[in-house]
């Protein structure tokens, strides 16, 4: 496996990989009779591409697949009913697993090693990858009740874990790996395996069966493109000096007029660090705008949503119910059902700062299902945090029908484009977006925290955000008028100088380093 392997969110994000290799069992496949009669191994290597964050977060073998299961399914299908090609056995496995919630794509090789071939060979072997985009043309395997028990064992369940139930098929199988980079490839194994009374596997699913699809196909790939939205609360007011965008998708409107923003009631709860709130706050929170409801389904489009028939191609039909429905993990996964405000703020201290900033409010501004509404001017400001050199800080306003999630998941699409690794906790870094509101989303979650959890306290944020929206409002605990918080933020006196026309004044080619920018400079009031 290499890099080519790979695959990628709709944000560019690499999926994770469980890799299954070896798995081992006698199959009685092949268009001759002698292999029907006496059979032979078969060896099959899976790539699960998935998310393991969130099973990683919470140490919960519930929140991603079991490569147990896996096994026991893939066994299945290789000593399962004989069919004459190895394409059609590698299809079930493939059909098979992506069956499973939470796998985003498979690839599946099936080796046949002791192959009727006249020469001298190695191995002959079918690779197949089939995601949601490219979905399996076979039925995936499907126990029969009565047929399935899992071979359990009470000591080793994992108590949070609801069993399965599957056949008692035991494969033999090389490795298992979780990965996040490339290891070495595993050597396959291959220990014959018989057939167990059970099979062959019946080909009609079960009404009881637990693997029974609960859903459809694929989703439409091409975004619809966002629509024009009116005013909401948060258009830019007219001063400091107005801010050319950058070159922006022409579906873009100008900023909206302004209006005036309703107070924010911050929800004093009972909520303590590590507890969970998900959802809008409550009353007296910040309006949203009156929105039009229609033609604003921009981005990615959830899995979970049904696919009209029209969609699907003939290929896909006979096999729509392959595909589990994505599982929405929770309300963070759920795009807003009208576009909502969504404040970034921006920060970079390595290489041309001024440049990587400009560019990625252009890459903001290019993310299907976010607008930008408007852009700060630019302040230079001292690091907090870790010994390092100045930032320089921008806030950009805009509008989103994109999930919380994957407005996080686009922000980092952005700082990947532009570099960013992560090494130190608060340190240099080529360039940083974080999700610092999400319309009135109040939430704390492994991987994102609504508002962002330091931006009350952070002047570097405030201050640009105040700029251009003087009467905005954070938030949740903490929260508060922004320009308040800004005069009264601890690294208040660290934000030096701001330009106002940063998005278009030209960066000294020599000069381009956050110590050296002055180009534009103003002083903070
Ligand atoms: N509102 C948020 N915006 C951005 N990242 C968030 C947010 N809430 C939680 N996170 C999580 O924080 C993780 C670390 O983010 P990042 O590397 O940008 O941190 P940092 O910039 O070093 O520190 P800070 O979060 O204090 O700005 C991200 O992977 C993300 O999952
Ligand atoms: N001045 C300044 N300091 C920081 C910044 C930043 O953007 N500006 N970002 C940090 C981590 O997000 C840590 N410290």
């Amino acid at each position: 496996m290499n890099v080519q392997d790979d695959t990628y969110d709709e944000a560019g994000r690499r999926w994770d990989q469980i890799r299954l290799t070896g798995v081992s069992a006698t199959g009685y496949h092949g268009v001759f009779a002698h292999e029907r009669r006496e059979g032979q191994t078969f060896v099959a290597d899976v790539v699960l591409h998935v998310d393991t964050r969130r099973a990683a977060a919470n140490d919960d073998l519930a929140h991603t697949v079991d490569y147990g299961e896996v096994a026991l399914l893939v066994a299945a299908v290789l000593s399962g009913e004989p069919v004459d090609l190895v394409e059609t056995v590698a299809e079930r496995i493939a059909a098979t697993v992506l069956a499973r919630p939470g796998v985003h794509a498979v690839d599946v090789a099936v080796h046949k090693p002791q192959a009727p071939i006249t020469v001298p060979f190695g191995d002959v072997v079918v690779s197949i990858r089939r995601d949601r985009s490219k979905l399996p043309a076979a039925e995936p395997y499907r126990p029969a009740t009565g047929q399935v028990r899992r071979p359990a064992d009470p000591e080793q369940q994992h108590p949070r874990t609801a069993p399965l139930p599957l056949t008692d098929v035991a494969p033999a199988f090389a490795s298992v790996d979780v990965v996040h980079a490339d290891p070495p490839s595993a050597a396959t194994a291959t220990s014959p395996f018989a057939p167990t009374s059970s099979d062959p596997v019946p080909s009609t699913p079960t009404p009881s069966s637990p693997f029974a699809p609960t859903s459809v196909g694929p989703v439409p790939s091409a975004p619809t493109p966002a629509a024009p939205v009116p005013a909401g609360p948060f258009a830019p007011p007219p001063a400091p000096a107005p801010l050319a965008a950058p070159p922006l998708p022409s579906h873009l409107p100008g900023p909206p007029p302004a209006a005036p923003a309703a107070p924010v009631t911050s929800p004093a709860g009972p909520d303590g660090p590590g507890s969970v709130v998900v959802g809008p706050a409550p009353t007296g929170a910040v309006p949203t705008g009156v929105v039009p409801a229609v033609g604003i389904a921009a981005g990615p489009v959830p899995a979970h949503v049904p696919v009209p028939d029209a969609a699907r191609t003939e290929l896909m039909a006979p096999v729509t119910d392959v595909v589990d429905a994505e599982i929405v993990l929770d309300a963070l996964d759920e795009p807003p059902a009208q576009p909502v405000r969504a404040v970034l703020a921006l920060g970079s201290n390595i290489g041309p700062a001024q440049e990587t900033l400009r560019q990625a409010v252009a890459d903001i501004a290019a993310t299907p299902g976010v607008e930008v509404v408007a852009v700060s001017p630019l302040a230079r400001t001292a690091a907090v945090g870790p010994e390092q050199p100045d930032f320089l800080n921008a806030v950009v306003l805009a509008r989103t029908t994109l999930s919380p999630r994957d407005l996080l998941r686009a922000a980092h699409a952005v700082e990947d484009r532009h570099g960013r690794e992560r090494h130190e906790r608060w340190g240099p870094r080529t360039l940083d977006v974080d999700v610092i509101v999400h319309g009135d989303t109040l939430a704390v979650t492994d991987d994102l925290e609504l508002p962002h959890p330091r931006a009350h306290e952070r002047a570097f944020v405030l201050q640009p955000w105040a700029q251009i929206d003087p009467e905005a409002q954070l938030p949740g605990l903490g929260g508060g008028p922004v320009a308040q918080l800004a005069a009264t933020a601890p690294d208040r006196d660290g934000v030096r100088w701001m330009a106002l026309d940063w998005l278009t004044a030209p960066v000294p080619a020599a000069n381009p380093e956050p110590d050296n920018a002055s180009q534009g400079e103003a002083h903070l009031p």
